[in-house]
């Protein structure tokens, strides 16, 4: 159970956090928004937390874009206890079902341009400003849904965001070899192809030394 939880809840976030970093680098635009409001809402003397989350509407916007278009965790699996009919085809019983959490992030049914990192889709007056990854809505669902939904979310919510602005607050970062490779490496959880190489440089020193 101890070693589920830690597999479960290390590298999906770790991946997630790679990713927010290098599509905000891929988008100065987007990284200058983040920056303001982290300018307006914590401001430079002290690092920010997972208490200003919740008053940072654009950090989830960018958090709730990447898991939309680059989901950890690609798939989600159930096993059919009856029958099911679904347009016309009949899954049966004990068969495995798999969920493509990816595909449904990237679906052009819901989401306009889906290939395009765009947070400001998930702020108020976006088509998925009320839209909540956390299982409730079916086309956007990157922690599964229903009983077996990751119980790591409400973590995963509040700790990703913090840790991905407490970067970007603290260091400007430059891509050494431009621009970003943005392959993705097939596998359980979907990392980067080519690790994520970067120089930064100290923006603000909350930590001084005496
Ligand atoms: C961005 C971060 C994360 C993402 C995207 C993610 C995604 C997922 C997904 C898609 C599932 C399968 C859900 C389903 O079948 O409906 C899952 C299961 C699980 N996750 Fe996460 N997860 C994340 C972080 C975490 C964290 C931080 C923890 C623990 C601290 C965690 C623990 C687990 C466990 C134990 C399961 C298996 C649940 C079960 O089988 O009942 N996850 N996660």
């Amino acid at each position: 159970m101890k070693q589920d939880i830690f597999t479960a809840g290390s590298d999906t976030t770790a991946t997630t956090v790679e990713w927010m970093l290098a599509d905000l680098l891929n988008h100065p635009d987007c990284l200058q928004k983040l920056r303001a409001e982290l300018d307006a809402v914590v401001g430079r003397s002290r690092v920010v937390g997972e208490p200003d989350v919740a008053q940072m509407p654009y950090l989830q916007a960018v958090l709730k874009e990447t898991l939309r278009l680059r989901p950890p965790a690609v798939f989600a699996q159930r096993e059919a206890i009856e029958p099911i009919h679904v347009r016309g085809y009949t899954i049966p019983v004990k068969t495995s079902v798999f969920f493509n959490i990816f595909s449904i992030g990237r679906d052009a049914a819901y989401w306009e341009e889906p290939l395009e990192f765009r947070p400001e889709r998930f702020m108020p007056g976006g088509a998925g400003e009320a839209v909540d990854p956390k299982g409730q809505h079916m086309q956007l669902m990157p922690f599964g849904s229903g009983r077996r939904a990751c119980p790591g979310m409400g973590l995963a919510m509040q700790a990703v965001p913090a840790f991905l602005a407490a970067l970007v607050q603290c260091f400007d970062w430059e891509v050494p070899n431009p621009p970003l490779d943005m392959e993705e490496e097939a596998g359980l959880v979907t990392a980067r192809k080519q690790p994520l190489v970067l120089l930064p440089t100290q923006r603000l020193h909350p930590l001084p030394l005496p």
